[in-house]
């Protein structure tokens, strides 16, 4: 069967198993809609817990072929993966403009650094060797004891992206878990499933042996806990919101698992930073892909001797940014559905009960919210502290170094942070008592380049993401010990 059938004119995508194409006994399929013009851009197949346990029984039963495969053989198809993504990027970042709202420019930027995600993770993988220890470096222990340490796959990985990267955050995973030699069970976000799909095909395309990905399309919120406490699974690689991932992190077994969740990014600017280069870094870190990222900055906390220059000049920055249609190539894009642009305009809303004073924005068209600043954010406004996911932006005045750290602090999110300054020694100071994963000084937050380690704390997280560190989560070490004769 094919990757599609089409009624109506809609194409109905199958789900992926053991290298097939499959249309669901279930006979349900889950509409998806584009986020920006509400069409019909196709359907996914709503898969039953049977066929679910059909997808883990070939995973399982490729993995132990996948695991023997020579590491050069094994790298051959994942670099073919990355050239058929490479040779198909632009069918891909249109479906993935279409169906998550990202403009064609920044979804075929997705594709290509996706690629290149792909392509560093197998030349690590390649040049990740283990290593060896003789027992008569502990006292007592004897010459003729040699441990030999390698790195062995888990097994079978489960991986769950979100929609907002939804092949980056995706091949995020698969790639590391592939070369290690596991195989992966795909559960792509609902809204993204077809960007997916997508993914995979390019990976299908590679000659991927058949059973080591099978895509598991259909909703969290009907087979997520069916999937994250199944005892087919060894290990869970998660991208999403908090809330799912500690429902996750509670209903897993005992497996490894890494989570990467949400966040609430400050942007904290000294009184003697470089002003006109916080105002771009922030409202490029705050309103690209409408704040739609984990990593986006989510408030910032400035000195009040310099509140009002850079207000000023965030306003000039924001007056600048496209806001519109994904199809006309904006930064600020329709929301990804309604529920989620009710919610940022609760934010607003409530801020501006409590006082808070708008500087721009506070303008709604269905789910596209304009770019909005809001000043003298106080600590009793949910905006200060809850995460938005959207285009609103905080600015909560401090007097001190100290007062930005307690504030950054008391949040219950802890992925990174930045801080603009002129004094690198300050910086460090500041970024040593910042509880975050990551620090940028006189940059704005993200998570490239990918080989970075990308890690959240508190509720942003647990465990470690970028390249390298995907790479350790997704295997184990094994240690053999040869006892020589004397
Ligand atoms: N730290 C990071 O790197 C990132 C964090 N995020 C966070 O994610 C949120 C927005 O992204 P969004 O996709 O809506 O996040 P969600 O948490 O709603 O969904 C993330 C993924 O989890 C799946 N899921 C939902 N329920 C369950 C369940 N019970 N068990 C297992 N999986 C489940 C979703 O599937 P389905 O779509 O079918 O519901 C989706 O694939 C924001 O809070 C954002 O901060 C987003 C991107 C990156
Ligand atoms: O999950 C996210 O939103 C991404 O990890 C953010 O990635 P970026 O910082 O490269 O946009």
């Amino acid at each position: 069967m094919s990757v599609t059938g089409s009624v109506s004119g809609v194409k109905t995508y199958n789900f992926y198993i053991n290298g097939e194409w499959k249309r669901s006994t279930s006979g349900k399929t889950i509409n998806i809609h584009s986020p920006y013009s509400d069409e019909l851009i196709g359907k996914v197949q709503a898969i039953t817990k049977e066929e679910v346990d059909e997808a883990i029984r070939f995973a399982h039963g490729m993995q132990k072929v996948w695991a023997e495969v020579p590491l050069q053989d094994r790298a051959h198809y994942l670099y073919n993966w990355a050239d058929e993504l490479i040779y198909m990027q632009d069918e891909i970042a249109e479906i993935i403009m279409k169906e998550v709202g990202k403009s064609f420019k920044d979804a075929r930027n997705e594709v290509v650094r996706t690629a290149d995600l792909i392509r560093y993770t197998v030349d690590e993988a390649l040049h990740m060797h283990g290593e060896s220890m003789k027992g008569d470096s502990f006292p007592g222990g004897s010459q003729s004891k040699i441990a030999v340490i390698q790195r062995v796959p888990l097994g079978v990985v489960l991986a769950i992206p979100p929609f907002n990267y939804p092949v980056n955050l995706a091949a995020a995973k698969l790639a590391p878990a592939l070369i290690s030699g596991n195989a992966v069970i795909f559960k792509p976000a609902t809204q993204g499933a077809i960007s997916g799909i997508k993914m995979i095909q390019a990976l299908h395309q590679s000659g991927l042996p058949k059973g080591l990905v099978n895509i598991v399309t259909g909703r969290g919120s009907e087979i997520g806990d069916y999937l994250v406490e199944h005892e087919g699974i060894n290990m869970i690689s998660f991208t999403g919101g908090s809330n799912t991932g500690t429902r996750l992190a509670k209903k897993a077994g005992m497996i490894p698992l890494v989570l990467e969740l949400g966040g609430k990014d400050p942007g904290i600017v000294r009184e003697d930073a470089d002003l006109n280069l916080a105002a771009k870094q922030i409202v490029s870190g705050a309103f690209s892909y409408s704040g739609q990222r984990c990593t986006a900055i989510k408030r910032v906390l400035v000195h009040e001797n310099v509140a009002d220059q850079l207000v000023d000049l965030l306003k000039e920055e924001i007056a600048a940014l496209s806001v519109g249609s994904p199809e006309d190539g904006c930064t600020v894009v329709p929301l990804i559905d309604q529920n989620s642009a009710d919610f940022v305009q609760g934010l607003i809303d409530d801020a501006l009960t409590k006082n808070a004073s708008l500087i721009t924005g506070n303008k709604r068209e269905q789910n596209l919210i304009y770019p909005t600043l809001l000043d003298h954010v106080t600590e009793d406004m949910r905006v200060a502290w809850e995460e938005p996911f959207g285009p609103v932006l905080p600015i909560i005045r401090v007097s001190s170094d100290e007062e930005a750290i307690r504030i950054a602090n008391e949040s219950e999110f802890g992925l990174q942070a930045s801080i603009f300054t002129k004094d690198v020694n300050k910086a460090f100071t500041i970024a040593n008592k910042i509880e975050t994963g990551s620090v940028q000084i006189n940059g704005r937050t993200e998570r490239g380049p990918d080989h970075f380690p990308f890690i959240g704390v508190k509720k942003s997280g647990m465990g470690a993401q970028g390249i390298r560190k995907s790479l350790e989560s997704m295997t184990r070490e094994k240690v053999t010990v040869l006892n020589l004769s004397e």
